[in-house]
């Protein structure tokens, strides 16, 4: 059934592209006079086009052949003159189209930018946690790219085409109906052969976009974990997983490249078929003296105009599909608002006091396996309590629900009494700060990592350095607190980077406290500094440690020890040693790493 489903979204289908092109132009609405004033220049450009072959049937026809009296508008000067001007009057408003089509282009290309960043913001974590970071990346790079070429180049030039089209249409049968049907005779059997090729095209980008997103991943991930690559010598296989992945590609472009490589050539021998039957047909015409050479002229000249447009548009056409594929993949994920997380409504609350109660909480990640089973356990505001469990038992489950990242399935979690399904996340969050094991740091400096952008004064800062004790750190940096910091904070030792997140969760003042103590070995002296750092920011907050040393686990008011998903024991360090329990065989089995006790 899953399978089912999968499969049902991924096959291509022309509704998918009316709708996904009907966003795109809401997207572009903004623009709508830009776009207007380039279509009354595709008007005039095209009108010039249009009306030069006539102005030369005219000389030929009227002038030369029909003998007309060549004096005042009629003379060749004044012919010339005209020519000239609708010649020009064509470029300049060409010139403005390109312009101005391109800056619209680029607008709504910004736009649809910011929104596909927006939107990715907001994916709540248990659809981030089945989502490459590389499908989500190609949405914002590759699909964005492809939707600005065919807005910039295709899409105008595609108005321009079907206008030229249509015009040329006109003024062939305008001028003889005979001639313009004999003249488009090669029309049908060519567009049976593009409607052919049209959803092997199509398929064909669903399978490309698709190999790219999986390539962007396995270069981020492999960027990441270039250091384990190297480390582990494993260089060799992860090139031959790369080179599976890079012949997929390949392959599947070499289709594109064989399917686009055959459109222009086809269309270049429909517009020979298209002249010689026109030559053939319009010589014997003249014979006849039914038509005069110039018309016959005038058509030969429609007729490469009018496949010139033919030749681009299927030369476009793959840039066309694949635009239009990337359309419906950027749409899939901007329209997935019901999956969004919804920061701002909820009931909102400016300052908590920190009290957290879970009720007989059962969750699941995936709704089949319970990781936690009927939890409950009571924290009042200013507590500290610490989480003791084996790896798997639920205690990093238990932080990320409390920070709203996923929803519970049984049970009541209540933030100062209130459900937290009710509370307004954004306030939620805003009262929450977190110290992770693995600290994330940004590029930037250190001072944009500690604030995060956040309006926070000198004085918070310079207390929160203070009280992170972070204030070594930065004094060591020549830059102090505007040291670049590197992606992920690469140039930072582990103990640096956990004392600048200390300073991060400090100066954004929360009531709750989030620590997911370090395991890593420091050394002595940062690690005295991190103790002092935990004890500054859990004093008057209620604290949640996932703790792994003995130190913390001692200091904290309650211990809640965990097993496979249940709480098997709570209290302090004392009662828990009293009981004589799984905590007691903890401690004496030396589990619970001894350090700067
Ligand atoms: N995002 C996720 N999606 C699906 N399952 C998950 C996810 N995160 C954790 N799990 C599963 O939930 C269980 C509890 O994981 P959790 O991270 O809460 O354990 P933990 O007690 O914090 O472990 P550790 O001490 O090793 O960090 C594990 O079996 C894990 O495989």
């Amino acid at each position: 059934m899953k399978f089912m489903r999968n499969k049902a979204r991924s096959i291509p289908n022309t509704a998918g592209s009316v709708n996904s092109l009907r966003e795109l132009l809401k997207i572009s609405s903004p623009q709508k006079s830009k776009l207007l004033l380039a279509c009354v220049c595709v008007v005039i450009v095209n009108t010039a086009v249009i009306y030069k072959p006539i102005i030369l049937k005219f000389v030929i026809d009227d002038l030369f052949i029909g003998q007309k009296a060549q004096t005042g508008f009629y003379s060749l000067t004044s012919i010339g003159i005209i020519y000239l001007l609708v010649s020009l009057t064509g470029s300049l408003f060409g010139y403005i189209q390109v312009n101005v089509i391109n800056a619209a282009g680029q607008q709504m290309i910004k736009a649809l930018r910011e929104r596909v960043f927006q939107t990715i913001q907001l994916l709540p974590l248990h659809y981030l946690d089945k989502t490459s970071s590389g499908r989500l990346i190609t949405r914002a790079t590759n699909d964005i790219s492809e939707i600005s070429d065919m807005y910039t180049d295709v899409l105008m030039n595609l108005f321009n085409d079907i206008f030229l089209l249509t015009g040329i249409l006109y003024a062939m049968i305008h001028l003889n109906l005979e001639l313009a049907l004999v003249a488009l005779a090669v029309i049908p059997p060519m567009a049976a052969l593009v409607t052919v090729i049209k959803n092997k095209v199509r398929r064909n980008f669903f399978t490309v976009k698709h190999i790219i997103g999986k390539i962007n991943s396995f270069m981020a991930e492999n960027i990441s974990g270039m250091k384990i690559i190297q480390i582990f010598n494993a260089e060799k296989e992860k090139e031959q997983e790369f080179k599976k992945l890079n012949q997929e590609y390949f392959q599947s472009t070499m289709i594109q490249v064989r399917l686009n490589s055959f459109l222009r050539p086809a269309s270049e021998v429909f517009q020979s078929l298209s002249v010689a039957i026109l030559i053939w047909y319009g010589m014997g015409q003249i014979s006849n003296h039914h038509i005069q050479i110039g018309l016959l002229y005038a058509f030969t000249t429609y007729v490469k105009q009018f496949f010139n447009p033919i030749a681009d548009l299927s030369e476009r056409y793959t840039s066309i599909q694949s635009a239009l594929v990337s359309t419906e993949r950027i749409f899939d994920l901007l329209n997935r608002k019901d999956i969004l997380e919804d920061l701002d409504s909820g009931i909102p609350m400016d300052e908590i006091k920190g009290d957290i109660e879970f009720k007989n909480v059962w969750f699941s990640y995936d709704n089949e396996n319970w990781i936690l089973k009927d939890v409950s356990f009571k924290i009042s505001p200013g507590q500290s309590v610490a989480f003791v469990g084996e790896t798997g038992s639920g205690k990093t489950t238990i932080i990320s629900l409390i920070s709203g990242f996923y929803k519970i399935q049984k049970g009541e979690i209540l933030i100062d009494g209130f459900n937290l399904n009710h509370l307004n996340l954004r306030d939620l969050r805003k009262n929450i700060s977190v110290v992770l094991q693995d600290v994330f740091l940004f590029s930037g400096t250190i001072k944009s990592n500690i604030t995060l952008g956040n309006p926070i004064d000198e004085r918070t800062l310079s207390e929160a350095i203070q009280y992170s004790c972070c204030d070594s750190v930065i004094d060591s940096f020549p830059n102090g607190m505007e040291e670049p910091v590197m992606e992920r904070g690469a140039t930072l030792s582990a103990g640096q980077r956990q004392l600048i997140s200390f300073a991060r969760a400090i100066a954004h003042n929360p009531r709750i406290f989030i620590l997911d103590e370090a395991t890593a070995n420091i050394d002595t002296n940062t690690e005295k500094l991190i103790q002092k750092a935990i004890e500054n920011t859990v004093k008057n907050r209620t604290t949640l440690i996932i703790a792994h040393r003995l130190s913390t686990i001692k200091n904290a008011d309650n211990i809640i020890v965990l097993k496979n998903g249940t709480i098997i024991e709570m209290g302090n360090h004392s009662k828990l040693l009293q009981n004589n329990g799984y905590y007691a065989e903890l401690v004496s089995e030396n589990s619970l790493t001894n350090k700067v006790s």
